[in-house]
């Protein structure tokens, strides 16, 4: 994958860019990208481990958990079955925990925080909807890439 200031140069009237948030790189792949998936929720991880239990086929999943530090929606386990189906990563307006395992699984996390607690699970949440943060609209089907540099959204497959 190219860096995302590249794939900006490149194609500067077909990307956005997410702004104003500061992300953390916890997985152990800081650059990722791929199809996107999506999941609104808010401190319940229902919808984003029944969603990384299915095949990724490379797509990236962008939760939108409503920016809360609160409780972790994603951990080790969730990330281990998450690589395991072949999903690329996950984009978490939200917090993680198990950081200290989540770098040694060969996946994307990116996410504005960390906590120890645990979300609830209520069954509550919904997937596959437009999702917005930093500016962004996460769309399911369009594309995320994702670096050290930051966040970039576009309709299609960039090269
Ligand atoms: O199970 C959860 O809700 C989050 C977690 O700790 C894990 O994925 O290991």
């Amino acid at each position: 994958m190219r860096s995302t200031p590249d794939l900006c140069d490149d194609h500067a009237d077909d990307v956005r860019v997410v702004t104003g948030l500061h992300w953390h790189s916890y997985g152990g792949h800081e650059q990722f990208g791929g199809r996107i998936a999506t999941v609104k929720c808010f401190e319940d991880n229902s919808r984003v481990k029944e969603t990384l239990a299915t095949e990724g086929e490379g797509r990236v999943l962008v939760v939108d958990g409503g920016g809360s530090l609160r409780n972790a929606l994603i951990g080790d386990m969730i990330a281990a079955n998450a690589r395991d189906n072949g999903w690329a990563g996950v984009i978490i307006h939200g917090a993680c925990r198990d950081v200290d395992v989540l770098r040694d699984i060969n996946f994307g996390v990116l996410a504005l925080g960390c906590i120890p607690r645990k979300s609830v699970r209520r069954g509550e949440g919904q997937a596959d909807i437009p999702v917005s943060f930093g500016g962004v609209t996460f769309r399911p089907g369009e594309y995320v890439y994702a670096d050290a540099n930051g966040i970039i959204v576009s309709k299609g497959a960039l090269s």
